[in-house]
């Protein structure tokens, strides 16, 4: 479940021979042992031509080589014919890797010294690859480099031990050449860069196998990286994936989630995610949209319910105040920002009134619409007599009114009102604003409720742009907020470009999540979710299939529905992650290509 640098592996190899006192020789042995068995299950399904499996095994001159040694033994134990070509003259090799070599002399196996070009592949079943492990600087020189690409183009199944020669264990690049394994045997714990890309797709097959080196060991040494698949979904997330329901429940049980998302022309950005939301499990979704967008949507996901913002008739959200967004935050449980968004003037400083109202902070403009109001700490009235305020049709001041009323603010709504029909009579922005600020002054005494928020999309583009984000409010537990940047958006808000957040995509989201104190969710293959506290996922499911418009949509959604049924950002972010993969994996299997996926069909298969 623990994912390790070579580093920490390196440390934790140490802990357990000079503290616990097992000797490098055992957890060599038990290195070699499972290699050994992995050949031996991949050999019973290979068609053999009658007799036992003939395996090669490339040995560097390192401990990996040690390892290869072993397994050799083993192999050789099981009856499987077995040879050895070292890379190097064996008098190179050292410690333990030397008493295996000489172990292996007088077991009688077969060895020789590599000379490029000059084994018979044909010779052979399997290799196995013990070359290079987790002692790499580099790129492999030559010979092992002449070796890897033999091996590559022999076309034998290849069993890599620890990490496929040539792979960096901790970033996941693959330097030229690269063994392309088959199956990969991790020892004692799975390398980083066997769960990030492109490593992942060399490594074939993982398994990590036990040899001595205890996996509680790894808590001690404050190893914060981890493997997403399903075992830790249930034993580190604590989560069981049929998500079982008490039956005394209702919709109120689930929470509410309202999404903010869509615009001309990306309305069904809002639609891919309000139907995910649902499918994840949310009582209640309120979809919040311009209001010029309102009627083409009705009814095209019946189950969620619309809120119609004024929008000028634009169509977008340039002319949405932030306040009239924040109002609708009443009731709700979680915010979802971003999809289908769009970017207009101001948006960084609109994001920011939506950010701080969210985390319970009365927005600053709500003190234009009426001092008094405002004062009164009313921010669902106060920002809906804003919002009046700004109206110039008598359309966009009934749809603040329709806001106002849907905050469950009935003072606000009938300040609304009352603006409408002042909008109506008098037709200025002025009339409406003072039409709406006198029954706002009567409004309730109230602070908006902190509710966690998702940022997805051009909600991250507005972020990036926003140069005081450091000094931005911090958000109180129990409203966090989740960012689900694709490697472009991060690279938007880490001011560097996509290669640098490729390269150390584990780095990218953590550094990002530890000094804002947010939660990132770092998508694409091998999907990065970090948490404020340091602690990183690399997430096990998904294909590329998922890699069409709008599947980023869904994942928000999800995402926000967890948070809105009082799931912990944690659990929401990883699971959410876990589950979106999951799904398209499942919407892939039904077709008969991944190439068929369209981002739909991922909150279908939820
Ligand atoms: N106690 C331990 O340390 C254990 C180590 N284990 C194995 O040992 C491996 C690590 O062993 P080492 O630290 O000896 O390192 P490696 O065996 O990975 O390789 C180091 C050797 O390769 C050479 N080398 C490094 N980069 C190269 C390049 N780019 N081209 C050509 N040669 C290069 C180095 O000069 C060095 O001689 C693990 O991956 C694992 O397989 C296992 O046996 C379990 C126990
Ligand atoms: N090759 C891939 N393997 C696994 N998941 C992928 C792959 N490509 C894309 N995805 C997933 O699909 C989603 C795409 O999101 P995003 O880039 O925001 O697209 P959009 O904006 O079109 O919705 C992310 O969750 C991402 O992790
Ligand atoms: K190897």
């Amino acid at each position: 479940m623990h994912l390790v640098t070579a580093e920490e592996m390196r440390r934790l190899d140490r802990h357990t021979i000079d503290t616990i006192g097992l000797p490098a020789l055992v957890l060599m042995e038990n290195a070699g042992r499972a290699i050994a068995e992995a050949a031996l299950a991949l050999s019973a399904q290979l068609e053999l031509r009658g007799g036992p499996a003939r395996w090669l095994v490339l040995a560097g001159k390192g401990n990996n080589g040690g390892d290869g040694l072993v397994a050799a033994r083993h192999l050789c134990e099981a009856g499987a014919e077995t040879a050895v070509v070292y890379a190097e003259p064996p008098e190179r090799l050292t410690g333990d890797a030397a008493v295996q070599r000489d172990a292996l002399a007088r077991f009688g196996i077969a060895a020789s010294v590599c000379a490029p070009g000059a084994i018979d592949w044909r010779a052979y079943d399997g290799v196995i690859d013990a070359l290079l492990g987790t002692g790499t600087r580099g790129a492999p020189r030559e010979p092992y480099a002449s070796l890897i690409r033999e091996a590559n183009a022999s076309g034998l199944p290849i069993v890599a031990a620890d990490i496929p020669s040539g792979l960096d264990a901790d970033t996941g690049a693959v330097h030229e050449p690269c063994i392309r394994a088959d199956r990969t045997v991790a020892l004692a714990f799975r390398k980083r860069g066997l769960a990030l890309h492109p490593g992942r797709e060399v490594a074939g097959d993982v398994s990590v196998a036990p040899i001595g080196i205890p996996a509680w060991l790894a808590e001690t040494y404050g190893v914060r990286a981890f493997h997403l698949d399903e075992a830790a979904v249930r034993k580190r997330l604590g989560i069981d994936p049929s998500l079982p329901r008490r039956t005394d429940t209702h919709k109120g049980t689930y929470g509410h989630v309202l999404v903010a998302a869509g615009s001309l022309p990306m309305a069904g950005a809002g639609l891919l995610c309000v139907r995910a939301a649902l499918r994840a499990g949310c009582g209640l979704a309120t979809w919040a949209v311009p209001a010029r967008l309102a009627e083409p949507l009705l009814g095209r996901v019946p189950e969620a319910m619309l809120a119609p913002l004024a929008d000028g008739g634009r169509g977008d959200w340039a002319a949405v105040p932030a306040e009239a967004l924040a109002a609708l935050c009443t009731g709700r449980s979680a915010l979802v920002l971003g999809p289908g968004l769009g970017r207009f003037e101001g948006d960084s400083a609109w994001l920011r009134r939506v950010w701080e109202a969210t985390a319970g902070v009365v927005p600053p403009v709500a003190a234009d619409a009426g001092t008094a109001a405002a004062q009164a700490g009313d921010t669902p009235g106060a920002a809906a007599a804003a919002h009046a305020a700004a109206a110039t049709t008598t359309a966009d001041a009934a749809c603040a009114a329709s806001v106002a009323a849907q905050a469950g603010d009935t003072i606000g709504a009938a300040a609304i009102t009352h603006a409408a029909a002042a909008t109506a009579r008098a037709t200025t922005a002025a009339d409406a604003a003072s039409a709406a600020s006198a029954p706002a002054r009567a409004a309730a005494n109230r602070s908006p409720k902190p509710l966690p928020l998702v940022l997805d999309a051009d909600a991250l583009n507005m972020l990036a742009d926003a140069d005081d984000f450091a000094g931005w409010v911090k958000r109180p537990a129990g409203a966090p907020a989740v960012l689900t940047p694709h490697p472009g958006e991060m690279a938007r808000l880490l001011r560097c470009t996509v290669p640098e957040v490729q390269r150390d995509r584990i780095g990218a989201a953590r550094s990002y999540a530890e000094k804002h104190g947010v939660y990132v969710v770092l998508k694409g293959a091998g999907t990065v979710i970090a948490t404020p506290a340091g602690i990183a996922y690399v997430n096990s499911t998904g294909n590329a299939g998922m890699a069409t418009g709008g599947s980023g949509d869904v994942l928000a959604g999800i995402i926000g529905s967890l948070l809105a049924q009082g799931w912990d950002a944690e659990k929401a972010a990883a699971f959410g992650v876990w589950w979106h993969g999951r799904a398209g994996d499942r919407a892939a299997e039904a077709r008969m290509t991944t190439a068929s996926l369209m981002a739909g069909d991922i909150a279908d298969y939820l």
